[in-house]
């Protein structure tokens, strides 16, 4: 079980999460939801390992996170895909570098890395383009493919297809889902489609409600200012 209890995050002065929580269980597709801006993908990176709340516990699979600039091979538990596949890949790479990186990052053998780009319908010829060369739904494809690469018992999909078009939607959470049967992975689903959550998750979809800014601290009453 992947478990984040009473999170809290504050930038600067502004509270991002003020005790949120969230809990995917394995084999289970969770959706998580909320107006722009309320902390979804904050508290996806905080799920991903990515980002140290400031406050409260992240549990995986009965393990507290403590050590969290660690790069344990836990990290290899929680797979992340991003929303904007342009922003989470090195320009320089072609394809199946993308795909290979965490394998080869974790002495994995490389041959799966065709494996997966077939899985996901990267036909040979596009291996080897990088980013500038294919589509958003393409590189897409390839980040999908290489966060599956390691098998993450736990997968956090952040707004995965907003940018796609239907077919590319539908084909992206049908492979996901097909890995979810086959390895009994949990699923968080980060997205502002209520519809789409509501299917994939078969209605297990929380609200995630926006905090309020923090408010300016009152001065202590011996400094105030006589003005
Ligand atoms: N690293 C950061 N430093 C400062 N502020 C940040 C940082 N990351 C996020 N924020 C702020 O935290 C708030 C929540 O951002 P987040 O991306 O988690 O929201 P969201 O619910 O995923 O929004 P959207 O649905 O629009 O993607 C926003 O006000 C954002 O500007």
């Amino acid at each position: 079980m992947l478990e984040a209890t009473d999170i809290t995050v504050t930038f600067g002065r502004h509270r991002v999460l003020d005790r949120a929580a969230v809990t995917v269980s394995p084999g289970e597709v969770v959706g998580l939801a909320g107006p722009s801006g309320c902390g979804k993908s904050t508290l996806a990176r905080v799920l991903a390992l990515l980002l140290r709340p400031s406050g409260g516990r992240v549990v995986l699979d009965g393990q507290p996170v403590h050590r969290w600039r660690h790069r344990a091979p836990r990290r290899t538990a929680v797979g992340l895909i991003f929303q904007q596949p342009r922003l989470a890949v090195d320009p320089r790479f072609t394809l199946l570098d993308v795909i290979t990186e965490p394998l080869r990052a974790n002495r994995r053998p490389l041959t799966r890395a065709h494996e997966l780009a077939e899985e996901l319908g990267l036909t040979p010829e596009l291996h080897s383009r990088r980013p500038h060369e294919v589509s958003d739904g393409q590189l897409q494809r390839a980040c999908v493919a290489r966060a599956l690469a390691l098998e993450p018992r736990y997968l956090i999909c952040d707004e995965m297809t907003t940018m796609l078009d239907a077919s590319t939607q539908a084909h992206l959470v049908a492979r996901i889902e097909a890995y979810r049967e086959r390895t009994g992975a949990g699923v968080l689903a980060v997205s502002h489609d209520i519809e789409l959550l509501e299917r994939w998750s078969g209605g297990n979809v929380r609200e995630l409600a926006p905090t309020l800014p923090i408010k300016e601290a009152a001065p202590a009453t011996g400094e105030r200012s006589s003005a």
